[in-house]
């Protein structure tokens, strides 16, 4: 059989759940749930820009889905299925074992089956992935449902996969030795689908933060026509990051990317449902400002001040336009 097939046979197909079905036709088919709509999300990472190329190829199956799994969770959808683009300079058997284990693994741990995708040669390793899940329509965590007077919450901890990605880029030398505790965040990311599933009903807007908090909250802002009033100070920093200098702290809470934890907005009635929610899900969440009827975008500091920022987050084509 030529190599292409042998190679989608041998790494990515798995007996596809009851009902659907799954690799191997020209479409994979599987039902939404009765009464509920379909959520689709799809992100690319390129080698080199998304990942080194001598990343653990285990680490990079699990992020590969794990990027996508988080925009589900940050519209409170669960999980249906997940389609796999593959651009490959060659067959490398390590690294497809690797890859395809890690990938499939937290398929496996989400209820995300593989049910299908596309495999092709091509000069750099390049990765495709699309995931569809479900939620009823009318409890989705829209960008655009941000209100004035919301608090605005995020889950879990800042600032670690960016010091993580600075120090594997060589950067901030006398520091190195924080690499071991960091390197987690950014190669090994979870998606907090349990938390973006209980939060329907509560939370009124959602994102998650790929990009950098300020970056991705703005999303929320521009959406939902609204400014926003940070307090710095409550702003959660990943415990790895202890001690180090305040101004680079800072830039990486605020600009960081690669966090895939949730930034949301819920009136300060549900304060207590948030807590339940979060502590249900097995995971912190802190409460880092308000939104506030103002011009759309902009941010304050907790002295009513515009916020100083110093790094505007993740843009591919910085410089650009
Ligand atoms: N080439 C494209 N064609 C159509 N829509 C696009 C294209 N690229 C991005 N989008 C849409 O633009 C919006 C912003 O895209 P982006 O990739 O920044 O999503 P995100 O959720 O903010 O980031 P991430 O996927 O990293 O969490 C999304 O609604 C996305 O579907
Ligand atoms: C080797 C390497 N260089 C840079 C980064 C940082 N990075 C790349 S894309 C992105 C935003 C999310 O991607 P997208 O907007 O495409 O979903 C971030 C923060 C990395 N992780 N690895
Ligand atoms: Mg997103």
């Amino acid at each position: 059989m030529a190599a292409e097939f042998d190679l989608i046979r041998k790494y990515f197909t798995q007996s596809a759940p009851q009902g659907m079905l799954g690799v191997g036709d020209d479409c994979a088919l599987f039902p939404v749930p009765a009464g509920q709509t379909c959520a689709v999300s799809t992100d690319l990472l390129v080698e080199g820009r998304h990942f080194f190329p001598d990343v653990d190829p285990v680490l990079l199956g699990h992020k590969a889905l794990a990027v996508n799994l988080s925009d589900l969770a940050a519209m409170g959808a669960e999980p249906l299925a997940c389609v796999l683009g593959l651009s490959l300079p060659a067959v490398d058997a390590v690294w497809l074992d690797g890859f395809s284990r890690g990938f499939l693994a937290l398929a496996r741990e989400y209820g995300c089956p593989l049910v299908g995708g596309d495999t092709t040669r091509g000069p750099q390793v390049c990765i495709s992935v699309t995931v569809f899940g479900a939620v009823p329509a009318a409890q989705a965590l829209r960008r655009d449902a941000g209100r004035p007077g919301d608090d605005i919450w995020v889950s879990g901890t800042l600032g670690g996969a960016d010091i993580a990605l600075q120090l594997l880029q060589g950067k901030l030398p006398g520091e190195a030795w924080r690499l071991p505790g960091l390197r987690g965040a950014l190669e090994c990311p979870a998606p907090q689908l349990a938390l973006g599933r209980r939060l329907r009903g509560i939370a009124h807007a959602a994102i998650d933060i790929s990009d950098g908090l300020l970056q991705d909250l703005g999303h929320i802002l521009a959406a939902s026509a609204c400014a926003a009033r940070l307090d710095v100070r409550a702003l959660p920093a990943h415990p790895g990051l202890a001690g180090m200098d305040e101004d680079i702290l800072l830039d990486a809470l605020l600009g960081g990317g690669d966090v895939y934890q949730l930034c949301f907005t819920a009136a300060p009635q549900q304060r207590e449902q948030v807590a339940q929610a979060a502590a249900a899900a097995g995971v912190a969440v802190s409460r880092i400002g308000v939104l506030e009827a103002g011009p759309a975008g902009l941010l304050l500091d907790n002295q009513g001040a515009p916020l100083h920022v110093r790094r505007a987050g993740f843009d591919h084509f910085e410089g650009q336009s």
